[in-house]
């Protein structure tokens, strides 16, 4: 394929680290499973907005609080945003290519990918398999063998260490992996395995980016690579051999050994700048002539880190891969030696996944690997954030008029000490970070499966690293050894620590390959073991400086308490994170708690109005004061109110209590005691009769014991037996009217019986069932008058108390629904009380036309749905004047209704000529309702009404 040749601008702003993002394309089928909270809103900044607080903004109590926890919604900025629809070659080309242009013009560059698990950073350094999908790695090798092509060198130097260069021993070999794939292999086992990987990731080879960089020709260049892993704080080779021959255990299995690389210092006198880094001790780099080779080696660098488990037991990088692109330069012009050699290099880093240990619930070794990404990850931030803030502050000294400026040398000497040396990956990268160079950084994200947090964080780690500006190359004086003690901890050599962990670790793994293109699947066990670090290896370091005792002692101890100040920061972290979530979360319960509290006490309240309201009513109409007489009504009210007041905070004062913990069977009679009905009845009795008909009047409620609302035996029993006796008596006097009205009344109260025992036996599931008993005796007084009270007395608060403090949650609904029943029952029960008491007031024969209680009774069949026979009687007495026209004429057309006061002789003149007025209709007294009410109240039998009846006429 014929390069094509283009030009890059050579980027001359110094902006150290270029942060990119890089937005990956939802892949699968069924759609996203969250919405995105994401939104690009250029080409270089995003906005990014929390999905709990927009639950937040309508939701509940709990998305209330989840808003204090949640993160606001931010804008991030980035050298350039990159939608899911870009292409591998658009996004190599914008993002690699002016660091492949460096490395090719002599200057070092890093690239790594940082993001969660899952959201394409091995896609974007690697590649997929389809064509065009090739990643940036493979572009970078095509485009350095494309612009090199003709220029290569065949010198016999090679590169050591981080800038050194050496002459090879022999001719340049092609890697030890390579050498044993072509030649007969002792292992047939791992050599098939390397052989059948090889094949099968062979797709991108024909996927070849055509860009060529136009270069100095006067130069001659060679390309090596190495690969590098970081995996639980160790550094291992990846093109190392990693078979020894004879260590094949069976057919099917192999011994696979690897060792842990050290790093070392670089030597100021490798670098002709004074440059000072560090390199990993005894790494391969191996030399290649091609795009193709090149990338083989990178494939079997791959297939190692599969091997030795990190991308064995799961799909998810679980190390950090470092592939490093070398190359030698050399003007032709100058001598071959090595000083006329300039290296310079472009390291690629697949970083693992950057999800918390929290989120991904692992334990034992998958926990320490998590804990150890963890670590470099946030080291690496830690780092970036030093350099930023001590870039600031020589910012800051420069800033202002040259008289108030300080000294940047003192300046410089108070600078905080960048962390490297507190992970493997900053140690290593450290060089990128302090030296020349570009170092970009791409952020990978995938907005559709990956929690807000998670991405948040890297979005918060890739704006610090935009902020990062290289030092001047005149701060990078190499440390002496005088001066050692002055100079940042990050550029010493680096002491082995006394009693480190030095061993072996062995673990199996299952190596599957083939299974493509209808390829039989086959599986190698390999047993892994892999080697501590030799701290006492010293090989490479002949070159280094002699080390002093004390410093390194002194720098041991130092690293030490660093470690330690980690760790203890780290414990710290996290118990602040869990104590913090633990108060959320009580406070949420309390939170919850209360609302349903409050939540009672409203039910509870709006209950105690129902019963108010209907108290009222019931009594006014009992009193016959209802539109009679403005004055004596108000009056009652007002002792009805203030002897409910008196109830209510009675009941008040325990409701908080009652509504925070479901009651006791003691708490409920307690606040059966505490009833507005219960209390008025009692109350009325106790109070000295003053001749006012309100004060007379009893509440029905009252007719049971106190503290008990179910009705006795006894009082069953006593109530048939006075029926009964009603019957008799009723018999005995043959009244025709008042058998008719009797009947008139029993068909009544059959059908309001029928209506109220259905609910009575729904409610109370048999534990309870007076009513049908006792209305077939068709008494109409205290049996009565007692079922209907006992029955409102006890579904309101013997039943449907205890069923209200059991209620669980979603009180909102349950108040509803419960608040209908209630003002159901309780209009039902007062309505039929009110209607007794009129016919009793009738019966009381106060006159024949029973004026009294047909007012009543007439205002009764307004408010309650009564039997047809009522409506009927009501009209025939000519009942449908509107209340206006009651309140003309008294409390009804039939009789006339004379104040206690009214009866005195000076009054009685006015009277007569009244009555006359009203066609001689029947004189009634206050005092002689008064009474009579009185007495039904207190015997309720129907004796003593017919005893009245008769008196009264
Ligand atoms: N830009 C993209 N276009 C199409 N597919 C993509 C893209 N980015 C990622 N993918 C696909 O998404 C899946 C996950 O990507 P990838 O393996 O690169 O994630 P990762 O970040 O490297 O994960 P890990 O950290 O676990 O290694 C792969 O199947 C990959 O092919």
């Amino acid at each position: 394929m014929k390069a094509k040749v283009v030009t890059i601008p050579v980027d001359n702003d110094r902006e150290p680290i270029k942060a990119f993002l890089r937005l990956r394309p939802h892949i699968n089928a069924d759609g996203p499973t969250t919405a995105p909270y994401l939104q690009t809103l250029s080409d270089t900044s995003v906005f990014m907005s929390d999905p709990r607080h927009e639950s937040s903004a309508t939701g509940t109590t709990h998305s209330r609080i989840r808003q204090s926890v949640a993160t606001p919604p931010s804008t991030y900025t980035f050298s350039h945003v990159f939608p899911a629809s870009t292409q591998q070659s658009e996004f190599f080309t914008k993002t690699t290519l002016p660091l492949v242009r460096g490395l090719l013009d002599g200057e070092n560059g890093l690239l790594f990918a940082y993001g969660v698990t899952n959201s394409g950073k091995t896609h974007t350094m690697q590649g997929g398999t389809a064509e065009g999908s090739a990643g940036i790695l493979p572009r970078s090798l095509d485009v350095i063998f494309n612009s090199i092509d003709g220029l290569q060198s065949n010198s016999r130097y090679k590169p050591v260490r981080l800038y050194g260069v050496e002459l090879a021993d022999g001719p340049p070999t092609r890697g030890p992996l390579l050498e044993k794939l072509s030649l007969p292999s002792d292992e047939p086992v791992f050599a098939e395995v390397l052989a059948e990987h090889l094949e099968a990731s062979t797709t991108s080879d024909i996927d070849i980016d055509p860009t060529a960089l136009s270069v100095d020709r006067n130069h001659e260049y060679s390309v090596w690579i190495s690969y590098a892993e970081v995996y639980n704080e160790k550094i291992y080779d990846l093109l190392a051999d990693v078979s020894e021959p004879g260590n094949a255990t069976s057919a099917q299995s192999l011994l696979l050994s690897r060792k842990a690389l050290p790093i070392r210092p670089s030597p100021p006198s490798d670098s002709p700048d004074g440059i000072s880094g560090k390199y990993i001790s005894g790494i391969q780099q191996v030399r290649v002539n091609s795009a193709a080779e090149a990338k083989k080696l990178v494939k079997l660098g791959q297939l190692q880190r599969r091997v030795f488990g990190t991308l064995a037991n799961s799909q998810s990088s679980r190390s950090h891969g470092m592939v490093t692109i070398k190359i030698l330069r050399k003007h032709r012009g100058e001598k071959d030696e090595p000083s006329g050699y300039h290296a310079a290099r472009l390291t690629l880093i697949d970083l693992a996944g950057s999800e918390r240990t929290k989120h991904t619930q692992t334990t034992g070794d998958r926990l320490k690997e998590a804990g150890n990404i963890n670590k470099s990850l946030m080291v690496l931030g830690q780092c970036m954030e030093v350099m930023r803030s001590n870039q600031r502050r020589i910012a800051q000294s420069l800033a202002g008029p040259k008289n108030e400026r300080s000294d940047t040398r003192d300046v410089k000497k108070t600078l905080a000490v960048v962390p490297f040396r507190h992970s493997k990956l900053t140690e290593i990268l450290m060089d990128y970070f302090v030296g020349d160079g570009r170092a970009v950084m791409i952020v990978n994200v995938n907005p559709y499966d990956t929690g807000f947090d998670e991405n948040s964080h890297v979005m918060k780690f890739a704006a610090l690293a935009k902020e990062i500006q290289t030092p001047a190359p005149m701060q990078r004086i190499p440390p002496t050894p005088s001066k050692l003690s002055q100079v940042a901890a990050s550029s010493i050599p680096v002491p082995q620590r006394a009693g480190g962990a030095f061993g072996h670790h062995t673990r199996k793994v299952t190596l599957s390959t083939g299974g493509q293109d209808g390829r039989k699947i086959s599986q190698t066990q390999v047993e892994v073991l892999e080697e501590d670090e030799d701290p006492h290896d010293s090989s490479d370091d002949d070159d280094d400086e002699p080390p002093n005792a004390l410093v390194e002692a002194l720098f041991d101890e130092l690293e030490n308490m660093r470690l330690q100040l980690f760790d203890a920061e780290m414990r710290c972290a996290i118990i602040e994170a869990d104590t913090r979530e633990e108060v959320m979360q009580e406070m949420e319960q309390r939170i919850e708690n209360m609302e349903r509290m409050f939540a009672r006490r409203l039910m509870n309240e709006v209950e105690q109005n129902e019963m108010k309201m209907d108290a009222k009513i019931d009594m006014l109409h009992q009193s016959g004061l209802f539109g009679k007489t403005p004055g004596k009504a108000r009056r009652v009210i007002q002792d009805m109110e203030e002897e409910e007041d008196v109830a209510m905070s009675i009941i008040g004062e325990g409701s908080e209590d009652e509504s925070v913990y479901p009651p006791s069977s003691a708490d409920i009679s307690r606040s059966n005691t505490v009833s507005p009905l219960a209390h008025k009845g009692r109350r009325v009795k106790s109070k000295p009769q003053q001749g006012r008909v309100s004060q007379i009047i009893p509440m029905p409620a009252s007719s049971g014991a106190e503290h008990s609302y179910l009705p006795s035996d006894d009082e069953g029993t006593e109530t048939e037996s006075r029926a009964s006796e009603d019957v008799e008596e009723g018999d005995d006097e043959g009244s025709e009217d008042s058998t008719e009205e009797g009947q008139e009344a029993e068909a009544e109260e059959e059908t309001e019986t029928e209506v109220f025992s259905e609910d009575t036996q729904t409610e109370s599931d048999g534990d309870w069932q007076p009513e049908q008993e006792v209305s077939k005796t068709q008494s109409k007084t205290k049996a009565s008058l007692a079922s209907s009270s006992s029955t409102s007395s006890r579904s309101y608060l013997a039943k449907d108390e205890s069923e209200f403090f059991t209620t669980p949650p979603s009180p909102v609904f349950a108040t509803d629904a419960k608040t209908q029943n209630m003002r159901k029952r309780t209009s039902r029960s007062s309505g039929r009380k009110v209607a007794e008491l009129a016919e009793d007031l009738e019966k009381l024969g106060l006159s024949e036309d029973a004026d009294i209680s047909s007012s009543t009774t007439a205002n009764q069949s307004r408010r309650s749905t009564r039997s047809s026979g009522t409506k009927k009687s009501s009209q025939a007495r000519g009942l449908d004047a509107t209340p206006e026209e009651w309140d003309e004429f008294g409390a009804d057309d039939s009789a006339i209704i004379v104040p206690a006061k009214s009866t005195g002789v000076g009054r009685s003149e006015s009277l007569k000529k009244k009555k006359r007025q009203l066609g001689n209709k029947p004189v009634v007294t206050e005092d002689q309702i008064e009474q009579a009410v009185g007495r039904i109240a207190q015997s309720g039998s129907g004796k003593s009404i017919r005893r009245m009846t008769r008196a009264s006429k």
